[in-house]
């Protein structure tokens, strides 16, 4: 019963009694996401050292599951959030089958001359690289081991160059919260960047957004580095399998004397004109992302519980 009641405590405190919900924390290295998932989970602060491998820890009791992410804020650790988010094995098999599928009936269409045992082999490489991707993530990912930013980018790489060389159209396929869509493109390299594009893991392999809100953290200290909190925030923002996500942002350690204040934070993250209100407002029947700015210090256990109650109204 104490344990029931403890955990009603906490849950109720963040608005997030009976609700179930995969929260997602991110931020600059040092901007406090460890300090505060261990904050919401037992409420103690704890000196950590800064994370080296994305974790995941979760809460549960009857049928409220409280699921947050700390992925750490390293340059490699940084690399690796996208497939956090967009990680769906089911969506991705399917993916890749509806990518093979139309390149191999086109490939059997065409009469086989020397170009075409060249174009096949080249598809049975793109085939095999796809397929040891998978085999290689998940195993990685199973073991609980750090994917290289490089092998993810790399296998990319080659399923792209692939695909361009073999002049076959396009299949962009967009997986949106179970909502699949299939657009041809005749001209690949009129219209893709690849370099870009092999970065762009999200985008080509489709995803579904696996997360229900977004913690964004930001050290409101540390003036330096918000430039490069907003390149990070940015990049998320306009990330297409986040698109309908809300962001709460939250600028933490506001004990330290002369750390920035909400408007100066939401100046240099250029989030004045994108905050969507904050209170009670309905954005169900709008475009607008729910995303606001919340001032906080965790260790003084301060603000980011009015962050959470304002987050909690957008997740069912
Ligand atoms: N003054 C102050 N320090 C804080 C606050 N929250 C966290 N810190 C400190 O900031 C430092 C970094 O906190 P972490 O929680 O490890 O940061 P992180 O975002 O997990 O960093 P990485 O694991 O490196 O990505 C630690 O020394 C914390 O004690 C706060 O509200 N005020
Ligand atoms: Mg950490």
């Amino acid at each position: 019963m104490f344990l029931l009641d403890w955990f009603y405590g906490v849950l109720a405190s963040l608005g997030l009694w009976q609700k179930e919900a995969k929260i997602l924390f991110l931020g600059l290295d040092n901007a406090g996401k460890t300090t505060l998932l261990h904050m919401l989970k037992d409420e103690r602060l704890v000196q950590h050292q800064p994370t080296q491998h994305p974790t995941s820890e979760e809460l549960s009791i009857g049928k409220i599951k409280f699921k947050a992410f700390d992925l750490g804020g390293h340059q490699i650790a940084r690399r690796v959030w996208k497939d956090y988010y967009a990680k769906n094995g089911v969506i991705r098999v399917a993916f890749l089958v509806l990518l093979i599928m139309p390149c191999a009936v086109m490939l059997f269409e065409s009469r086989f001359g020397a170009k075409e045992i060249v174009l096949c082999s080249r598809l049975l490489f793109l085939l095999r690289s796809s397929l040891m991707y998978y085999i290689d993530l998940f195993i990685a990912e199973s073991m609980g081991i750090d994917v290289s930013p490089h092998f993810v980018a790399c296998r990319d790489h080659i399923c792209v160059l692939c695909l361009a060389e073999l002049q076959i159209k396009t299949i962009f396929i967009s997986l949106q919260t179970a909502k699949l869509c299939m657009c041809l493109s005749d001209s690949w390299e009129a219209n893709i960047n690849i370099g870009s594009f092999a970065d762009s893991t999200s985008l080509f392999f489709g995803g579904v957004p696996i997360v229900d809100a977004v913690v964004y953290l930001v050290d409101a200290y540390d003036k330096e580095r918000f430039a490069e909190s907003k390149k990070e925030l940015d990049a998320l923002l306009s990330d297409e399998s986040l698109a309908t996500v809300p962001f709460l942002i939250l600028g933490n350690k506001i004990d330290i004397p002369y750390a920035a204040s909400e408007d100066e934070l939401s100046y240099h993250l250029g989030l004045n004109n994108f905050t969507s209100g904050k209170g009670k407002v309905n954005l169900t029947d709008s475009n607008v992302r729910p995303l606001e700015v919340f001032m906080c210090s965790i260790v003084r256990k301060m603000g980011y519980g009015d962050g959470f109650k304002w987050m909690s109204q957008y997740i069912k």
